[in-house]
Formats: C-alpha cells, sequence, structure tokens
C-alpha cells in the first residue's frame, strides 16, 4: 500500500516513511510528484494549515492524502514561532538560520523560562470523506546552544528534560516514538481504525 503525504520537508518525509515501515506501507511526498504546487499556508493555526495542504492536494489527484503542518511554540516569545516556523527567519532561509534567530531572541531569558513545545496537526483527507484531523504535542525546553545532528528543523536546540538529551541526539527510532509527529500519527491511526469498525458493521 503507498499513502501520499501532501509535504515537500525531507525531514518530515523520512520520519512518515519510518513510522509506516513495519505496517508495510510506502510513504510517497510531494518531492517524487513533478511540479506539484506550493499549497500557501495561510491559515492562523496547525489545524487549518494541515486541512488546507491536505485537501487541496486530495482534491487535485482525487486520492487520500495526509498533510502535516507542525511547528515550535515557545513560551516566553508568546508561542512564536509557531505556525511561522518554517519561515522564521524568512521564506529563504535554513534551519541554521530559524535557529539562530531563536538564540539570539532567547539571549537574556533565564534557564527556568525557556519552556517550549512541539506542535504537529495531521490532516487526512480522502476524496467524498470527511477530513480527519489530529493534533500531537511534546514538551521540552530551548537550550543556549545546539546537540546533536540527528532530526531536522530546531531539534538540536530542544532539549528534553525526562531524556536528558536534545531532540537532535536521539536515534530516529527513538524520535518516532516521542514526538509530536508520533503522537499525532497514533491519534490518527485510531480514529482510522474506529471509523473502519462502523463501516464494517453489518
Ligand atoms: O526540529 C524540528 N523537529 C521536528 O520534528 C519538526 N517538525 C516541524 N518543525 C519545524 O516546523 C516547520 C514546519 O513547517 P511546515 O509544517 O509548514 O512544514 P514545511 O514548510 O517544512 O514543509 P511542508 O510540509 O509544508 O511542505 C519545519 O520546517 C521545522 O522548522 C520541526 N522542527
Ligand atoms: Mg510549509
Amino acid at each position: 500500500m503507498k499513502i501520499l503525504v501532501a509535504t515537500k520537508n525531507k525531514g518530515k518525509a523520512k520520519e512518515f516513511q519510518s513510522m509506516f515501515e513495519n505496517l508495510g506501507v510506502e510513504i510517497l511526498s510531494l518531492n517524487y510528484i513533478e511540479g506539484s504546487p506550493d499549497v500557501e499556508e495561510t491559515g492562523v493555526t496547525f489545524e487549518e494549515n494541515a486541512i488546507l495542504k491536505a485537501e487541496t492536494i486530495s482534491n487535485q489527484m482525487n486520492i487520500p492524502v495526509i498533510a502535516d503542518d507542525s511547528g515550535l511554540e515557545i513560551n516566553a516569545l508568546e508561542g512564536r514561532p509557531g505556525v511561522y516556523s518554517a519561515r522564521y527567519a524568512g521564506i529563504h532561509k535554513s534551519d541554521e538560520d530559524n535557529m539562530k534567530k531563536v538564540l539570539e531572541e532567547l539571549q537574556d531569558v533565564e534557564d527556568n523560562n525557556r519552556d517550549a513545545q512541539f506542535v504537529c496537526a495531521l490532516a487526512f483527507a480522502r476524496p467524498q470523506k470527511e477530513t480527519l484531523v489530529v493534533k500531537g504535542e511534546c514538551k521540552g525546553q530551548i537550550l543556549r546552544e545546539k546537540r546533536g545532528s540527528e532530526g531536522f528543523g530546531y531539534d538540536p536546540i530542544f532539549f528534553l528534560p525526562q531524556l536528558n538529551r536534545s531532540m537532535a541526539e536521539l536515534a530516529k527510532e527513538e524520535k518516532n516514538k516521542i514526538s509530536h509527529r508520533a503522537i499525532a500519527l497514533e491519534k490518527l491511526k485510531k480514529l482510522i481504525n474506529e471509523e473502519d469498525l462502523l463501516w464494517e458493521k453489518p
């Protein structure tokens, strides 16, 4: 079985592939589809943007599609970068630039006020069926400098106190057990299962 994930982010696509591996599902991302459009993320919430991406691509291709809209919310920055996480330092800036901006903004913020969470909304859009939407969160703290080289995005500056490591110091199997994306995906699988049970009733 193949599932299309409406993302151009290679880090996300890899994590989905890994999380679906033991189910025998192959994940395709928009990087495989020539000329696939950039869906404009005009929503103000993660859920709105996930629905926008999933429904636009599902309507265009007439197939079921999962989309992920995710980001980092930092309490001391009133929830920023939030839905702007991918473009926090500017549209064409890199993960490095985004991390640098966050670290600079938090320079004078005390260690006990650096709480943050990663948030992931997943939308599953299907032709002629209601779109399913779920959300997962993972709590941590923002470090003062990068640690580790796994993962993507802000992982090197996101510290998990309960594991005493940064997200970028976790092996992919470990991240894919505790991450915002893993938690959201578990919820989505549950919803799909419940739905199947409903449909299977005589
Ligand atoms: O360290 C991180 N570990 C993660 O696990 C993670 N998940 C999301 N993020 C950040 O949030 C943006 C999403 O923005 P986003 O949902 O719009 O995705 P994107 O624009 O990169 O790709 P697409 O899916 O829209 O095509 C990303 O670029 C990252 O900066 C993460 N950072
Ligand atoms: Mg995006």
